[in-house]
């Protein structure tokens, strides 16, 4: 299948208007820089894939949930310095309020979560799939915005919440002819780093930040990073004891260095037995340094990534028990993910797994000369009726509409000719077999 077009990807450049006689300058065809527009081409393939993120919630029982794009910037003020926060699409109405496009979904599902109180009965268990956006300085020439596929489940504290957003995810993948040889997911748990800064008496209100800066690791060198956390004040000990821990890919390890008590070593090995029961363990690992670039998540974290390692994170997700409190309200447990639709289309592309979307319809309806345009409408209508894609086609010579139906991969031609009317009849051209027969016009199905 051909990739999308290349407007599904902006490029960057400035366009020059185009000067007409009449002087007036063409406006700029181009979207707003860091968008994207969706021709046909590009759009089927975007249905195509919000299909999969719907069928595999609709396995998992998960309820679809929406919200407005707009979003009050109140909700995503956090200080911990995170890339998302400082990248806010933000401004002032004309009401004089604070808003912005939304950065991420998970913020509005827990304000709604707030607004139904006790008229939700826990668990619950909501997706969404809304556009997210960040305004980056275009230097770097990335997007502004993409569809990010959210779910999440709130009122489940124990991991099971995290296995089953574990299921969903590899669901997905294997729907879209993903593999873990493709594909693997790396999961730890913020508990581990927790437990490190324990052992170094390094205060909470560390936690947050200590882990935007870690989840820096692979982006940063390790001289940067531990620059960094040097300069929130942890002793060079303490930065050595995090690095350390942070590099352990093996849970029995872990479980040597903190111990088999700690809850974070507890919950990892739940998750993995579980995902032997799941079937799904060859797509997870354990990998300390996975901490994730939220401030609010609480525990499990887990990112899915490609085993060739040209892209980033594919989606990724984790628990977030206290961020409910941040808004002022009553905690409830809660974990989630969220997949984007620009990372997995760009993996598709890599392993040649495109679907071939072409356009299809089932009839073309055309009137042989102008006197018969009315009856061929009649002939349409009925057929649409009957649930049949019709395209209705007019004022073209015949050749023309046999190239379009090939365009178009359209299944039977309808003639409308004049001699078979006077009959009550139309001919009927079955495109694929190239047979040929006349149907009495109120019998076509
Ligand atoms: O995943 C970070 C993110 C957030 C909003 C928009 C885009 Br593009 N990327």
């Amino acid at each position: 299948a051909s990739a999308p077009s290349s407007s599904a990807v902006d490029n960057g450049d400035t366009p020059s208007p185009v000067e007409p006689s009449d002087g007036a300058s063409v406006v700029d065809v181009n979207p707003p820089r860091g968008t994207r527009d969706f021709p046909p081409e590009d759009m089927r393939l975007r249905t195509w894939l919000f299909d999969q993120f719907r069928e595999v919630s609709r396995v998992m029982a998960f309820e679809e949930v929406d919200f407005p794009v707009l979003e009050s910037e109140a909700l995503f003020i956090r200080k911990a310095g995170e890339e998302i926060t400082q990248q806010l699409y933000n401004f002032e109405d004309k009401g004089g309020r604070r808003v912005v496009l939304r950065p991420e979904i998970t913020p509005s599902l827990a304000r709604l979560v707030i607004k139904q109180g006790k008229s939700v009965s826990l668990p619950l268990k909501w997706f969404t799939i809304g556009q997210c956006w960040r305004y980056e300085r275009m230097t770097r020439g990335r997007r502004r915005e993409h569809y990010q596929w959210n779910m999440d489940i709130f009122g489940m504290p124990k991991v099971r919440a995290e296995s089953e957003l574990l299921q969903a995810i590899i669901l997905l993948f294997e729907r879209l002819g993903i593999t873990s040889s493709d594909v693997g997911i790396r999961v730890s748990s913020r508990k581990v780093l927790q437990a490190v800064l324990n052992m170094y008496s390094i205060p909470e209100h560390l936690f947050t930040e200590v882990c935007v800066i870690v989840d820096k690791l692979g982006k940063l060198t390790r001289e940067e990073i531990e620059k960094e956390l040097i300069s929130t004040g942890l002793s060079s000990e303490a930065v050595q004891g995090i690095i350390e821990v942070l590099s352990l890919k093996s849970l029995p390890k872990l479980e040597e260095v903190l111990g088999s008590d700690v809850e974070a070593v507890a919950d990892l090995k739940k998750l993995f037995s579980f995902a032997e029961q799941y079937g799904y363990a060859d797509w997870i690992c354990f990998d300390a340094s996975v901490v994730r670039g939220l401030a609010y998540y609480t525990g499990i974290v887990f990112e899915a990534f490609d085993r060739e390692g040209k892209l980033r994170a594919i989606c990724g997700g984790g628990r977030y028990d206290r961020l409910l409190s941040t808004f002022g309200s009553e905690d409830i447990p809660a974990c989630g993910f969220g997949f984007g639709d620009a990372v997995i289309v760009e993996l598709l592309k890599e392993k040649g797994l495109l679907p071939d979307l072409s356009r299809q319809i089932d009839d073309i309806v055309f009137p042989l000369d102008e006197e018969l345009q009315g009856p061929a409408s009649t002939v349409a209508s009925s057929l649409r009726k009957k649930g049949r894609s019709v395209d209705l086609v007019e004022d073209k010579r015949l050749k023309w509409v046999f190239k379009h139906a090939e365009r178009i991969n359209a299944s039977r031609l309808i003639l409308v000719g004049k001699s078979e009317w006077e009959r009550g009849m139309v001919r009927v051209k079955v495109l694929s077999t190239r047979d040929e027969f006349e149907v009495k016009a109120g019998e076509l199905q």
